[in-house]
């Protein structure tokens, strides 16, 4: 997918970010800017510093060095300047995560109608009618049928509670989405299948994501931009197709020819 985003503005800026458990784990030095409309995807190895990143990224693990900025409603927000509940009122108004485990993102005992309304109530949305008809609305949009409204999502399959942790994702139209492997876990099939879904609603919406996956296949279908991690720091960044199609690393070349086992 290219589109070029260079004219719009900075969302997220990370600077010089380092957060380390130990020498090459975690990230170090982690420097890019994603602009509006953008899709950022990072990728690498297992145990390259992926999921560490996005911690970081998204306001849940504070960095060891160096600075998030986030241009926001309220202008630049460096978002580990602000304290924890301006962190965490972010992450209910104006972003959303996807996380790969379902169950890390929706509440499996209430129905599925109450887990995409409930991140609406949160924005101060309060009529019984309205909520329903989003919920009704948001499930047809990721495929699901909006007749299972009143059902758990324990009742779900995977594939279908990953759906519904979408839904409830985007809901309320967040400005930047943090996924964590959204389509890891699941059969291929299953996978193939929500890929396309998440394909339409990222160019429909427009969205503004950093996408973490090991998938190369869901990297070239999802991302326009990609940082090529491992050992926890950048060795390449730069337009999916390049990088896919024309990797200059050796490390990328590897990764791309499937060489590297996880
Ligand atoms: N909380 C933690 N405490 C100590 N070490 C950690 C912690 N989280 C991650 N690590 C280590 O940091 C390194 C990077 O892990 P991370 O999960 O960020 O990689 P990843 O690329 O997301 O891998 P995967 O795809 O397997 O999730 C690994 O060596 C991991 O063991």
């Amino acid at each position: 997918m290219k589109r070029p985003q260079l004219e719009r503005p900075a969302l997220l800026e990370a600077r010089d970010v380092t957060r380390l458990y130990g020498p090459g784990k975690g990230c170090e030095a982690i420097d890019f800017t994603l602009h509006a409309g953008e899709v950022l995807g990072i990728v690498g190895e297992s145990g390259s510093g992926k999921s560490t990143l996005l911690r970081t990224l998204c306001g849940m693990e504070a960095p060891d060095a160096g600075r998030v900025l986030y241009h926001g409603h309220e202008g630049e927000l460096d978002l580990y300047a602000i304290g924890e509940a301006r962190r965490r009122a972010l992450l209910r108004m104006e972003w959303g995560l996807v996380h790969q485990n379902p169950r890390d993102g929706l509440r499996l005992g209430v129905s599925a109608g109450a887990n995409v309304g409930e991140r609406l109530m949160a924005l101060g949305q309060r009529h019984y009618g309205q909520l329903r008809a989003a919920g009704q609305d948001w499930m047809g949009r990721v495929e699901l049928d909006p007749g299972r409204i009143d059902d758990a999502p324990q009742h779900f399959s995977g594939g279908m509670q990953q759906r519904l942790q979408i839904a409830r994702t985007l809901v309320t139209r967040p400005r930047l989405v943090f996924m964590d492997e959204p389509t890891g876990g699941l059969d291929v099939s299953v996978q193939a299948r929500l890929l396309d879904t998440l394909r339409t609603l990222v160019r429909e919406l427009g969205l503004s994501v950093v996408l973490v996956t090991h998938d190369l296949a869901v990297a070239r279908l999802l991302a326009d931009r990609l940082l090529v991690m491992r050992r926890g720091r950048v060795v390449e960044s730069g337009l999916t197709d390049q990088i896919l199609d024309d990797p200059q690393h050796a490390y990328t070349q590897l990764l791309v020819s499937s060489v590297l086992t996880p």
